[in-house]
């Protein structure tokens, strides 16, 4: 990569994008509405069930202008969800004020680790132990979403859950590969602790993207 692209890319004026889709969004308080998802390359968090590991090497994503992203997205959907790759390895500012210029809704999927950039209507949250939230993400989650693989998973939810804002709305959403193991703990987790809901990766289910 070049000198100039990389001093752009550092400034978040482009970004490496990996896959632009529209589709129904699958996950959270969201789910079953229809959505362009953009996602960017890059994140070294390094979820070993994370479903989307080809995102995770931004060298592999081509730096894309950000005006380019935004011409694009707003033929699809009023709706525009950033997400990755970890969108916060990134600087969101330019990104989401010329999604915003244009009118569109833009909400984010993150795992908080990095520092929030950007201006967001909605911010989904889905922290990981490897590398915990920023507590400016903690106080601005609109959503929680914690990903349940095991027995732990379901103590670090509350470990999280402890540290978001009060209107944030709680979600257990199981690790796809043991979600046959895990579903009925978490259905007999939600009945016995109510201010949870259950989350399902329903785009899976309809083998939509
Ligand atoms: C691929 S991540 C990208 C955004 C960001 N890096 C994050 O982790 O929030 C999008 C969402 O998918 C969830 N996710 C990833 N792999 C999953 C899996 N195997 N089963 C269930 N959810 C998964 C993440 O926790 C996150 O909520
Ligand atoms: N349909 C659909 N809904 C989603 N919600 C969050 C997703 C993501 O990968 O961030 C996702 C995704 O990849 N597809
Ligand atoms: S933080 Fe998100 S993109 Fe990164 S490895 Fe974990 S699930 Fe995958
Ligand atoms: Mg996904």
């Amino acid at each position: 990569m070049n000198q100039e692209v990389l001093a752009l890319v550092e400034k978040g004026e482009m970004l490496p994008l990996m896959e632009e889709f529209y589709t129904i969004q699958g996950e959270g308080f969201h789910k079953g509405t229809a959505a362009y998802f953009v996602r960017i390359g890059g994140c070294d968090v390094g979820c070993h069930w994370c479903d989307v590991k080809e995102s995770w090497n931004a060298k592999l994503h081509p730096p894309t202008e950000i005006s380019k992203i935004v011409e694009n997205a707003k033929k699809y959907s009023d709706t525009i969800v950033v997400t990755g790759g970890e969108p916060l390895t990134w600087d969101m500012t330019a990104l989401t004020s010329q999604l915003k210029a244009v009118g569109l809704q833009v909400h984010i999927e993150t795992s908080g680790a990095y520092k929030l950039t950007g201006v967001w209507d909605w911010i989904c949250l889905s922290p990981k132990k490897m590398k915990l939230p920023t507590q400016e993400v903690y106080d601005k989650a609109d959503e929680l979403k914690m990903i349940i693989y095991n027995r732990d998973d379901f103590r670090f939810a509350e470990e999280q859950a402890a540290k978001v804002n009060k209107n944030c709305i709680l979600y257990l959403q199981p690790e796809w590969s043991k979600r046959d193991k895990v579903v009925p703990e978490i259905v007999d987790y939600v009945m016995a602790n109510p201010k949870w809901k259950v989350s399902l990766q329903t785009h899976k289910y309809l083998n939509i993207p």
